[in-house]
């Protein structure tokens, strides 16, 4: 398989995909893949001609504090697993994995105290401090930076994202429409569990004991499906009573350490007021257990893919 790590050298091959006008799918990641990361590459396979995925640990989205020097990496194990896909491809180009260095992506150098970082970091307003953005106030903006320059590096016609991940997705999306990106397209791809027990698939499952793995971490997401039971089978709707049930399975039962628990308009990513409206209405949150800080969502009565 080939594996590209010069920012020059992948232009040259996205210049040969281009003069066969063959479409590109791209899937960026940060490795330690997963059966989530293959339902991306699955997706971005089924729809385009060629697929690249990405494979970079992005310093930036990290707070100091942070697990950006623990975070699994494993490159040689990675291309072992994405071997499946590299097979039967027409053309050796047809399916290529772009592992830049650090010194590469960000040729000024990097250090995750943003008030020394120098060069150039973009910012999408707006969508980036609330959820996620609490806990995490620099994360949304090392994304936002690191997906253009993979975007400006790659030039996909599709890019293929999680929906664990969700404000992630919103924060692309925005990003490839206000920084004029398209005809470009972002592709929300759903979550993939663990079939026995529901756990969303994250890298950082890795830092669970087994027992946190299979029975208490779970407990999140068992609260979600009580909500989503609760919207689709009792025609619950005030924002009050879904948060409860996934408090109470999660909190309550679960004596998980919570960190939020939101349930959000699909557009403004706004707090619900009162009553889940005609538009529907994201449940998310996060929860930390261990060593890990997980995330899972759930989507009440709105399409998986909107815009798609
Ligand atoms: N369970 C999953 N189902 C579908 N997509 C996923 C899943 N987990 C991750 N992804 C997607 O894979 C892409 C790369 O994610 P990343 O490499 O950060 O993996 P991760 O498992 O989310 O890791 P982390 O533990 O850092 O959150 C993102 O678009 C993410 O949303
Ligand atoms: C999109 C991404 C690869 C950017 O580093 C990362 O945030 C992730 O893996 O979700
Ligand atoms: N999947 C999101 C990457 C991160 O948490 O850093």
């Amino acid at each position: 398989m080939r594996v590209i790590s010069k920012v020059t050298e992948l232009h040259q091959w996205r210049a040969k995909t281009r003069s066969q006008n063959k479409t590109v799918g791209f899937v960026p990641t940060m490795g330690a893949l997963h059966q989530g990361h293959f339902s991306l590459v699955e997706a971005a396979k089924s729809k385009c001609d060629v697929v690249a995925v990405s494979i970079f640990v992005n310093p930036s989205q990290f707070a100091p504090h942070e697990d950006y020097d623990n975070y699994p990496r494993d490159l040689e194990s990675d291309l072992k697993k994405l071997e499946p896909y590299y097979q039967n491809v027409q053309d050796d180009d047809d399916f290529i994995v772009f592992a830049p260095s650090v010194e590469e992506m960000y040729p000024r150098g990097i250090t995750l105290d943003i008030e020394r970082q120098i060069g150039g970091f973009v910012e999408i307003r707006g969508l980036s401090l609330q959820l996620e953005g609490v806990t995490r106030p620099h994360f949304f903006r090392g994304v936002a930076t690191v997906v253009t320059k993979l975007f400006c590096a790659v030039q996909p016609d599709l890019a293929f994202f999680g929906q664990k991940d969700i404000q992630q997705c919103f924060v692309v999306r925005a990003l490839v429409e206000d920084l004029i990106m398209f005809p470009m397209k972002v592709v929300i791809v759903p979550t993939q569990r663990d079939p026995k027990t529901g756990l969303a698939l994250s890298s950082r499952n890795v830092y669970l004991t087994d027992d946190e793995r299979d029975n208490l971490a779970p407990m999140f997401y068992k609260g979600l499906k009580d909500a989503v039971a609760a919207y689709e089978n009792k025609n619950e709707r005030s924002a009050e009573k879904l948060l409860a049930l996934v408090r109470n399975r999660a909190e309550k039962e679960g004596g998980l350490n919570i960190e939020y628990i939101s349930l959000i308009e699909p557009d403004t990513l706004e707090p619900v007021v009162g009553n889940v409206g005609e538009k529907g209405a994201i449940l998310c949150g996060a929860w930390r257990i261990g060593a890990a800080r997980l995330i899972d969502n759930v989507l009440l009565g709105i399409p998986l893919m909107p815009k798609d």
